[in-house]
């Protein structure tokens, strides 16, 4: 009862070190990869992508912008304007020719003196302040910057969404005297976009100052104002920060964690977001994660197994070693005690006889003397090998000590005992053993008793012992009868 509770808290011991060594060793290794992931999304990915993108746009956004800085300091064009604007087909072969030579996919000129609108074709029309299309010339006429990026329909180029740069034109003195630029399809732009989304597989997209979506990729449909955009919303007031160092924020949305990279780029007056969903990234190593679960679960289990078996097979050694004579095999006294009161036990209560025999070699002493220690334990070995074959399953033979053996004969009367002690004695007596190549002759003396009713076991013993003697101080290899006050002494 003792040895099972002891093996399994030996086992649960086992299991929580197990569980808790590998668990802080998975658990730690998921975290480390985890945070160098995120580390390196955040610290490299994001504003590496950032500033490509930052650089194409430079060259896809900010090229226009610079061909519109051109156009508004352009002297013909000043001139033009300012002689008059009377010869169209002037301002629209220079125009057509800007839009040609730049690849753009409109080209204009507003005259503030006759509220003109020029293109590559000529004039398209007068510009209204009541005309909701017109608002952004007069915005820009207003303006304290010299351009403005301006997304809106190009009544020249079949009402297309156009991105414009609107860049004011200055008279010699300063003074406004219209506005010039060029326009690039927003089509252009998205398509750009998804490039760059294809190439650095994150979502890309702008915004304006107020956080509304000025331009993204196809795959993007929602296309409010981040304030009103799940997940980003939470973060929107640290988007629209203005800086024009990347910032690098992180949301939730849907349960994922989404990392992502914010910058304000002035020319634009727009912000530039770059976005990772770091699940995505951080899958495999949950794949690992869950892998090593898998693979440390097996482990432990083998290794409660192999614990268990090996604990068992200790156990039962230790049972062995503890109630067995190591040098015949046969029980020892100390486990014989036990066995001998369960079958006196049996025996009172079944009414049935049991008798001990208790034997002891004769002249032991010489056989060591003459032929060593480990001859006399090669006898030893012999006699109990013999008296264990003499006898029946039930009955059981025990190293008594030193030389001394003892049988206790279950349901066996005294005059059958008798018998067989005296077939044992012949066997020894006929036996030849065998040492330093010697035949040598041994006998043993043999005492025999009956176990009468409510005798202690002191007594009983010592009535064997006392029958030993008897055989002894006859002559040896005899046997010798010890009755109780009871029994029948005619034997
Ligand atoms: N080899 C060996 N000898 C043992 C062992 N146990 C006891 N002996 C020896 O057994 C001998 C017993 O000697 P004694 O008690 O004088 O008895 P004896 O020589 O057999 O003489 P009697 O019993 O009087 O016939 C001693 O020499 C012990 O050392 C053992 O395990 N191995």
């Amino acid at each position: 009862m003792r040895l099972s509770s002891e093996k399994s808290r030996l086992l649960t011991w086992i299991s929580i070190l197990l569980i808790i060594g590998f668990l802080t060793t998975i658990i730690g290794s998921y975290i480390v990869s985890r945070d160098t992931i995120r580390q390196n999304v955040v610290e490299q990915a994001l504003p590496l992508t950032s500033d490509n993108i930052y650089s194409e746009i430079q060259k896809d956004i900010l090229r226009p912008a610079f061909i519109s800085s051109l156009m508004a300091s352009d002297t013909f064009l000043r001139d033009w304007i300012l002689a008059g604007e009377a010869d169209q087909t002037q301002i629209s072969r220079y125009l057509k020719e800007v839009k040609e030579k730049y690849g753009m996919i409109s080209a204009f000129m507003v005259s503030d003196r006759t509220d003109h609108y020029y293109y590559a074709d000529g004039l398209l029309k007068t510009v209204r302040e009541d005309e909701h299309r017109d608002e952004w010339y007069f915005r820009v006429r207003k303006m304290k910057t010299d351009y403005e990026i301006n997304v809106d329909i190009d009544m020249a180029n079949r009402d297309a969404m156009t991105i414009f740069i609107n860049h004011r034109v200055l008279d010699y003195n300063g003074n406004f005297i219209g506005a010039t630029g060029v326009g690039l399809t927003l089509d252009t732009m998205t398509d750009i976009i998804d490039s760059y989304q294809a190439r650095f597989h994150r979502n890309i997209y702008f915004t304006d100052h107020d956080g509304k979506v000025m331009l993204a990729g196809k795959s993007m449909t929602e296309r409010g104002r981040i304030t009103d955009m799940p997940g980003v919303a939470s973060i929107a007031s640290s988007i629209l920060n203005r800086d024009v160092r990347p910032t690098q924020l992180e949301y939730r949305h849907n349960g994922e964690s989404v990392l992502m990279s914010s910058r304000f780029i002035p020319e634009l007056d727009w912000y530039l977001l770059v976005e990772q969903n770091i699940t995505d990234d951080v899958l495999p190593v949950r794949k690992v994660f869950a892998l090593n679960i898998a693979i440390s679960a097996i482990v432990s289990i083998l290794i409660l197994v192999l614990t268990l078996f090996a604990v068992n097979r200790y156990q039962q050694r230790l049972r062995l070693i503890a109630g067995t004579d190591s040098l015949t095999g046969l029980l020892n006294r100390q486990a014989f005690e036990l066995v001998f009161r369960q079958a006196m036990l049996d025996a009172e209560r079944r009414g049935k006889p049991l008798c001990a025999i208790l034997f002891d070699i004769d002249f032991f002493k010489n056989v060591n003397d003459q032929h060593g220690h480990l001859a006399g334990d090669r006898v030893l070995q012999q006699i109990a090998d013999i008296t264990r074959n003499a006898l029946r399953e039930s009955d059981i033979v025990t190293r008594w000590g030193g030389e001394e053996f003892l049988i206790l004969l279950k349901d066996c009367p005294l005059e059958q005992a008798h018998t067989l002690a005296e077939k044992l004695r012949q066997t020894i007596a006929d036996h030849t053993f065998v040492l330093d190549s010697k035949n040598v002759k041994l006998s043993i003396s043999l005492g025999i008793t009956q176990y009468s009713s409510r005798e202690s076991l002191p007594a009983f013993f010592s009535r064997a012992d006392k029958a030993l003697y008897e055989a002894k101080s006859k002559g040896r290899n005899q046997v010798a009868v010890s009755f109780s006050d009871s029994e029948d002494r005619r034997m």
